[in-house]
């Protein structure tokens, strides 16, 4: 039987291993005693240079890391992601987003001998991934060459709104095509509602965006979305010129549904490629019409070359494998309970809500994928904002707070076409940041004195170009590949999301039926509140 993670005795050497902090670790003695500290703990990784030296690392600590992520199998567990293994045990499906992003002839892959035969049914799943890409980089250039369409409203939610919405932000200096991007994800009406206040049916073209295309938001957003364009003289016949079919798209792996709705254009893809890893699929159509088919291939291209380099360089050089080790050990061994996220620059303003989806929804689970109980708790809570915004809010808690929380600066070097001195200012700041948490600031009393010894890990882009950003997802997905496989926990199934949605639609009933029987107390009086217009605001 499979221990669980903290049954490993590489876990309890860890646990001693720790013990040297607690006598005393400081990262700035930690840099006078070894001169080499720096140069083994940053490295430059594909599009990413990466500095880990500001963390809670002594000399061996990341070799009894990896001793532990031998232990728990990480590297079976990637081999069989890459053969395409049921590795979510509890959907009975494989995980090979990576595919999506795989050239048709094994590119990198291939070159370092990672995949020398590609099995029938790979080679299939290949094929399709690369038919469906052409088809729909050749409708986004359609899309992009129509002028009539000026405005481009993608309609998803989780996953099939949080990737392209990042993306297209975050590349907005290659938005090439005149046209206005505008992303509904809230069941609330007034996202719809604002969006379509400045949008006319004939010049607006809807994405609907659904994995299932079951999802109650997403499909209650299409359906008013639906109704407002046949209202505002759009039409469901195909022979006049502003109908649903040239106006509507589907992006799922639930064609009939589509149909079913009434969207006779649909861009499929397939069950293994989950949700939160879907933006490099039809999913990421938006993407594709935003910066044309030649760059959406650079960003596949980026993140090719980061799945390369994580299933091919040595451990003590592997990026992700090097993070998704270093967030165990930040979590389980230093107890630190959350990470901050700060990107210091504008077009990233989203990723921190991106990686909330990413990492605590692959890992905010308590049971391994065989079922057992975990009594270690697993991922950290990932939150932030861009700098320098976040230093004029929370940093102060990061500073002088009592708990330690490490942060995480994403910068570039190249600030792209806006001035120089707003980009030197910007990265000037992240890097002082990063040393003032350390340094500290001693001697100048107390409600001035900052401890210091704070721990962070710089991230460095040489520029928000898609190549660079699609590394840099790709970093993020496989690094938290290897947290989850150390917890031993299937990092590409959500099912505590389920309950709610199934509460909502049961306190649907009961509101419909005036039926309350088992239903708690509190949850009856705010339902009841809801239904009750409100007197003198109260
Ligand atoms: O793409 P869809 O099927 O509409 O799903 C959208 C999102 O909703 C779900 O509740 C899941 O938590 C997410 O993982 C998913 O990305």
């Amino acid at each position: 039987m499979d221990l669980v993670c903290h049954e490993a005795p590489e876990w309890a050497q860890l646990q001693v291993h720790f013990q040297a902090f607690k006598e005393g670790f400081d990262l700035q003695q930690a840099f006078g005693a070894d001169p080499q500290r720096l140069e083994k703990l940053s490295q430059q990784a594909p599009y990413v240079f990466a500095d880990l030296s500001k963390n809670w690392l002594l000399e061996n600590t990341e070799a009894l890391l990896a001793q532990l992520g031998h232990a728990r199998k990480v590297h079976a567990l990637r081999d069989s992601m890459l053969a395409g293994q049921a590795i979510n045990t509890s959907e009975g499906r494989g995980a090979m987003h990576w595919l999506l992003r795989t050239p048709q002839d094994g590119g990198l892959l291939r070159e370092n001998k990672v995949v020398q035969a590609w099995p029938a049914d790979m080679r299939q799943a290949l094929g399709d991934v690369h038919s469906t890409l052409n088809a729909m980089l050749q409708l986004a250039e359609q899309l992009r060459a129509d002028s009539r369409i000026t405005d481009v409203v993608n309609i998803g939610i989780g996953g099939s709104h949080l990737g392209p919405e990042v993306v297209v932000q975050a590349l907005e200096d290659w938005v090439d095509t005149g046209k206005q991007f505008h992303f509904v994800s809230n069941v609330d009406g007034h996202e719809l509602g604002h969006v379509l206040r400045k949008v006319r049916p004939e010049s607006t073209l809807f994405l609907i965006a659904s994995k299932s295309f079951t999802t109650a938001e997403t499909m209650l957003n299409a359906h008013s979305a639906r109704e407002w364009f046949l209202a505002n003289g759009g039409s469901d016949s195909a022979e006049d010129a502003c109908n649903i079919d040239r106006h509507f798209v589907a992006l799922t792996t639930n064609t009939e549904a589509a149909a079913a709705f009434g969207i006779s254009r649909t861009l499929g893809f397939w069950d293994w490629v989950g949700g939160r890893f879907s933006l490099w699929s039809a999913i990421g159509l938006p993407i594709a019409i935003a910066i044309g088919a030649t760059q959406f291939r650079r960003l596949l291209q980026g993140a090719h070359a980061m799945d390369a380099h994580f299933f091919t360089a040595p451990d003590a050089q592997n990026l992700p494998m090097r993070l998704g080790l270093l967030d165990v050990w930040n979590r389980n061994f230093c107890g630190f309970s959350s990470r901050c996220i700060a990107p210091y620059s504008h077009g990233l303003r989203r990723l921190t809500a991106y990686l909330q989806q990413l990492e605590m929804e692959s890992n905010g689970k308590r049971v391994t994928r065989h079922g057992h109980k975990l009594e270690v708790p697993t991922c950290a809570v990932v939150w932030g904002e861009p700098g320098t915004n976040g230093q004029h809010a929370f940093f102060q808690m990061l500073h002088q707070g009592p708990d330690v929380i490490p942060v995480e600066f994403i910068a570039l070097r190249d600030g792209g076409k806006y001035l120089g001195a707003h980009h030197q200012s910007l990265v000037i700041n992240a890097i002082a940041q990063a040393q003032a948490l350390m340094v500290g600031r001693h001697g100048e009393g107390v409600e001035r004195d900052c401890p210091g010894n704070r721990p962070s890990t710089f991230l460095l882009l040489q520029s928000l170009d898609p190549a660079s950003l699609g590394a840099l997802i790709a970093l993020y997905e496989h690094r938290v590949f290897v947290s989850g496989a150390v917890w031993g926990i299937n990092s590409f199934d959500q099912w505590g999301v389920e309950l709610g949605k199934k509460l909502a639609q049961e306190l649907r009933v009961c509101q419909q039926t005036d039926d309350w029987r088992g239903v708690d107390p509190s949850t009856v009086s705010l339902m009841q509140r809801l239904a009750e217009s409100p007197v003198n605001g109260n």
